[in-house]
């Protein structure tokens, strides 16, 4: 596959954008294709290259690119104008929206990234709380914020903490084995009173794919009423990917706080805190905790929002189920067939293959995996016209557009990548 317009991009590129990128995640060697558009299931290249999307933006573009009622809607909303400043409508109708949907939703407040939704989420718990300290998972993403990049999964994983986080930043961050109930009590019981909030990825999506085991969710909520500890769900990833209301509606547990990103801007950039009333009126200005932005609510993402929704009903969820299921049960064939003992995790519309056969259930299981061959595995597909996130710390997400033949196709190309990267 030629690739030589990327190239000289990407040579260029490194010399205006510090590692060519603006998203550590996004490089990979020699150099990333450069893309220059998108439709439906599939990305292009500069160099005309066709590729089926399984990263779809890191997990929003769950209703398929240049979708065509976000168009027809955004481009109406272009020409009323971008930025307000002042309240609109539409920020109304969407929070309304979310309210109706998602279980713990009282209230909402709008936000421009997830990174500034979790960051506001445990700024509301530490203040409505009086405490400091704040639990998260190992392997865990929330954002690049400081108080969370701490053994933090997708492009920090298994990387000390960043520098230029003062000890002092992640001193009251806590860390717990994800799945590990008893870790957890032990923590919450060295530290009684004194925790503010646990934050959890109902499905771990920045360590590939790993789903609560069943109870965890469940124990979490049971745990946190018991020592009047605010649970926030960060719902980045699986806000309106795994249900209509969320993991907190498909796992029938519902937190104090949610927190969203990615598919609730309809592609446009956005993030969003809910909860319960008593706890969102805390924030600026009907409480004193200040949160504030100033694209916050804009109505470019407020519309993408809208947009989304009137997609994602529940026959898209019926879409997106069956071809998760589609996909992870042609996996499951090929591994079988080709005898590997790699594990493939997965939920609806997320899925991950794991180079290593232990089973993955945190942080420390997933670290086991074969990396090197990871990325080997994904040059083969990205040469068969395949393109997934270039990390075994990353996870697969399908779209509605996925067809039959686009996943048959990924099949075609998953078996050829496996036959040539798997040395037995
Ligand atoms: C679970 C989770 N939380 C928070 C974030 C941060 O969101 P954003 O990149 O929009 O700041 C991400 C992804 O980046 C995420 O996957
Ligand atoms: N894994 C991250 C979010 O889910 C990837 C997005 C990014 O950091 O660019």
């Amino acid at each position: 596959m030629n690739r030589e317009r990327s190239k000289q991009l990407y040579e260029e590129s490194v010399n205006y954008l510090p590692g060519g990128v603006n998203s550590p995640v996004r490089a990979y060697k020699p150099y990333p294709f450069f893309a220059k558009k998108a439709k439906g299931s599939k990305i292009y290249d500069v160099d005309e290259n066709e590729y089926i999307d399984y990263c779809l933006g890191y997990g929003p573009v769950v209703f398929g690119h240049a979708n065509e009622q976000i168009i027809k809607d955004a481009t109406n909303q272009l020409k009323l104008g971008t930025d307000y400043g002042v309240p609109s409508q539409k920020e109304l109708e969407l929070a309304q929206e979310v309210v109706e949907r998602v279980p713990c939703a009282e209230m909402v407040r709008f936000t421009n990234s997830g990174t500034e939704a979790t960051m506001s989420a445990i700024r509301l718990a530490r203040g409505v709380t009086n405490r400091k300290k704040i639990i998260k998972f190992e392997g865990a993403y929330h954002g690049a914020h400081d108080a969370v990049l701490v053994k933090s999964g997708s492009g920090a994983i298994g990387k000390p903490d960043s520098p230029g986080i003062p000890e002092e930043s992640t001193r009251n961050t806590l860390l717990v084995p994800f799945n590990d109930e008893d870790a957890l009590t032990r923590m919450i019981n060295d530290n009684k009173g004194e925790i503010a909030c646990i934050i959890v990825e109902p499905i771990m999506g920045n360590i590939g794919c790993v789903p609560p085991k069943d109870g965890f969710l469940q124990f979490l909520r049971e745990i946190t009423e018991e020592n009047d500890i605010i649970l926030i769900f960060d719902e980045v990833i699986t806000g309106f990917r795994l249900s209509r209301g969320g993991a907190q509606e498909y796992y029938g547990i519902t937190p104090d706080l949610a927190t969203f990103g990615k598919i609730i801007g309809g592609g446009f950039p956005i993030g969003a805190i809910c909860g319960r009333r008593e706890l969102m009126e805390q924030f600026a200005p009907s409480g004193g905790i200040y949160q504030a932005g100033t694209f916050s609510g804009n109505p470019m993402s407020i519309t993408g929002g809208l947009s989304a929704f009137k997609i994602l009903d529940m026959k898209a969820y019926k879409t997106l189920h069956d071809s998760g299921k589609y996909l992870r049960s042609g996996m499951s064939d090929i591994l079988e067939k080709l005898d590997i003992n790699y594990q493939i995790n997965g939920v609806e519309s997320m899925t991950q293959i794991y180079f290593t056969d232990v089973d993955v259930y945190d942080y420390k299981t997933a670290q086991t995996s074969d990396t090197e061959g990871f990325l080997k595995y994904f040059h083969v597909l990205l040469d068969n016209g395949v393109f997934i996130a270039p990390s075994q710390y990353e996870c697969a997400f399908l779209s509605i557009q996925h067809t039959k033949e686009d996943i048959d196709k990924t099949l075609n190309a998953i078996e050829i990548a496996l036959k040539k990267v798997v040395k037995k």
